[in-house]
């Protein structure tokens, strides 16, 4: 089974897919992990952000290392271990421009297929992003659409970081202006053809958690109800 999670900047995508494959026992894939370890390579190697072939070059050459494990975020990048510093604000500032690159998405979005497919035998897995059931798996059982009031977004993300550790301003960029960015080249902001739209600003994790866990117990019990 596949389980698609997309929706905008902290709307609770992680952590809501993380609590999902953990409850189903299902494997678990952060595809912005994939972007922000790409940036991570592209600024350690000193490139250009706004050269699209160097970038896309980067993209293509580095090793990612991508836990799938719901308990275990580890991640690392040609040998180095980047879980940390992906989330540094350095990362969270410029990774919209590896993001919106479309040779670098071409590359991602082959690596998510592979690591997709290699779950299969395992029971499934949870994938979350901006264009998982739109693009990387169409062919996902459940889609959801997870979203959430701007201000409840950035309320979270301000909760989530080290007090005083980022502007009011920084913390409109790494919302509003990343999604607008992000939009450009992903389809997140309404429901594709036979997604959910859960709207999270009134409801806490846990509560998340449930609804998609339920919505994946039915979609994978529709086929045998209409075989029987
Ligand atoms: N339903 C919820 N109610 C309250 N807080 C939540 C809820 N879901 C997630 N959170 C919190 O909001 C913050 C952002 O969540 P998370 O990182 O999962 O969002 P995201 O959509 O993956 O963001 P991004 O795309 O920017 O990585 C986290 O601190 C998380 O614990
Ligand atoms: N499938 C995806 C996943 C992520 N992105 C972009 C959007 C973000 O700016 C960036 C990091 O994602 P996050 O860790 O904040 O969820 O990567 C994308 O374009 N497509």
């Amino acid at each position: 089974m596949i389980i698609a999670v997309d929706g905008p900047s902290g709307s609770g995508k992680s952590s809501t897919a993380r609590g999902v494959a953990t409850r189903l026992g299902l494997s678990y894939l952060d595809t912005g992990a994939m972007y922000r370890a790409v940036t991570w390579s592209v600024l350690e190697h000193g490139l250009d952000l706004t050269d699209v072939t160097a970038v896309a070059e980067r993209a293509r050459a580095v090793d990612l290392g991508i836990s799938t494990d719901p308990g275990l975020a580890h991640f690392t990048a040609d040998g180095s271990d980047v879980t940390e510093a992906i989330r540094d604000p350095r990362i969270s500032e410029n990774v919209s421009k590896v993001a919106t690159n479309l040779d670098v998405r071409k590359e991602l979005i082959r690596r998510q297929r592979e690591i997709i497919d290699a779950a299969q035998p395992g029971g499934g897995i949870v994938v979350e992003g901006r264009d998982i059931a739109t693009v990387v798996a169409t062919d996902a059982e459940l889609k959801v659409l997870l979203t959430a009031d701007q201000e409840a977004r950035m309320a979270r993300r301000k909760a989530e970081l080290a007090a005083g550790s980022v502007t009011a301003e920084q913390l409109r960029d790494q919302i509003v202006r990343r999604d607008a960015d992000d939009a450009t080249v992903s389809q997140f902001e309404v429901a594709s053809d036979g997604a959910v739209t859960i709207d999270s600003t009134h409801l806490t994790l846990e509560e998340v958690v449930d609804v998609i866990s339920r919505l994946a117990k039915e979609a994978e019990a529709a086929p045998r109800d209409q075989e029987s």
